[in-house]
């Protein structure tokens, strides 16, 4: 098959890419660039430099390459910033979401998987969550996505659209010779490797004072190998089935002190903490039923255990810095 893969330059789109290069289908990468390197792409992709926001490129793009389908990854991704700037990650994030649900109506590209997030859910009432739990995003970042699978169950029922909607939880590890490098790093499993790495002085966490076991915050990790081969269930299931939406995770929440654990055990370093104030718009707990993707999709994760995770994402975070 063939393929557009927006915001295919970056960690979870760049992974996805080589997966689907991998099982021989075509990939026509567009992205651009504003937090990733055209180092990154995949050898074997086709490139567009080019914006979300662009119909005009963006349409001409679909057009000549008369895609079976579009993976979307492109977006703003940070939901600490999204609480300091709002607009840029409506205007990115959901605006131009909205122009590529145009430009693929205009061209009869109908097939569509979209990143989404467990940001939808906002502060969860329980764990696990399922994908029909309460939708109230605690960030603006969460919210634009929400925005996002909104337009696009109009899209659906109106339009022709079909898509599937992967509220992907956090996303960690690497794929041999590729993994997360984000420009710049906010998240906590790159960050805390630099701190491993002597790169960083300590890895601050954001607040002790949730109401989990230690205080820090709980995640769920799934690792973007796993996640990978969801996206390729989903663009498949798009051929016989609905539009669905999806929780991506491993049904197992880990809190910040515990990842920091984990590092340490893989690692064998020493990785400093000292404790710093909550970050706006933090959930305290976000823990995913994956049952529906397993059950309907028979989607089956291989890496269940953190410190699998964290072992794969060490042994690229050492290339990476080593370069
Ligand atoms: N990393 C996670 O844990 C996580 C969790 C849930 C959802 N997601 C979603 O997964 C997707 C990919 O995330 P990632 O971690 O790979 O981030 P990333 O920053 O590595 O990749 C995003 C890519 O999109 C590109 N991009 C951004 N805005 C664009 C625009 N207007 N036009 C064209 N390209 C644009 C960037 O240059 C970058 O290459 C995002 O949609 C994100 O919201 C990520
Ligand atoms: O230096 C840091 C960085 C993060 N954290 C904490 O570690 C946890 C994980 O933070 P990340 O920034 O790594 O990830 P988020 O949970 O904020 O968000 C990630 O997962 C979400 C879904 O759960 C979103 O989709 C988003 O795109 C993706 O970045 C949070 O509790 C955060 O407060 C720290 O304590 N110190």
């Amino acid at each position: 098959m063939n393929y557009l893969v927006t915001g295919g330059a970056g960690y979870i789109g760049g992974t996805v890419s080589r997966l689907l290069l991998e099982r021989g289908h075509r990939v026509t990468v567009y992205d651009n660039l504003c937090h990733s390197k055209k180092d990154a792409l995949p050898s074997s992709a086709t490139f567009v430099e080019g914006d979300i926001a662009d119909a005009d490129l963006l349409s001409r793009t679909l057009r000549n390459g008369k895609f079976d389908g579009v993976l979307h990854f492109a977006a703003l991704i940070e939901a600490g910033e999204s609480m300091k700037r709002p607009d840029i990650y409506f205007r990115n994030n959901t605006a131009g979401t909205l122009t590529l649900l145009e430009c693929m109506q205009q061209t009869g590209t109908q097939r569509l998987v979209f990143s989404s997030t467990a940001a939808c859910y906002g502060e969860p009432k329980r764990a696990p969550i399922e994908e029909t739990d309460e939708l109230r995003p605690t960030n603006a970042y969460g919210e634009s996505k929400l925005l996002s699978e909104y337009m696009m169950r109009w899209f659906a029922e109106r339009m022709g659209l079909r898509y599937a909607a992967l509220r992907y939880f956090n996303v960690a590890g690497a794929i041999p010779g590729y993994g997360e490098a984000h420009e710049p790093e906010s998240h906590l499993i790159p960050l805390i490797l630099d701190t491993a790495l002597g790169l960083r002085d300590n890895i601050r966490i954001y607040g002790e004072d949730y109401p989990t076991k230690d205080g820090t915050c709980v995640r769920d990790y799934v690792h973007v190998a796993d996640l990978a081969e969801a996206h390729l269930l989903a663009m498949d299931s798009l051929a016989t089935q609905e539009s669905a939406i999806y929780n991506i995770g491993n049904g197992q929440g880990f809190t910040v002190r515990e990842v920091i654990d984990s590092a340490r055990r893989v690692t064998g370093r020493e990785i400093p903490v000292i404790v710093e104030a909550r970050r706006p718009g933090d959930p305290a707990v976000l823990v995913a039923s994956s049952a529906k993707i397993q059950r309907e999709l028979g989607w089956a994760p291989k890496f269940d255990q953190l410190d699998a995770i964290l072992a794969t994402a060490w042994e690229w975070h050492q290339k990476l810095r080593a370069v």
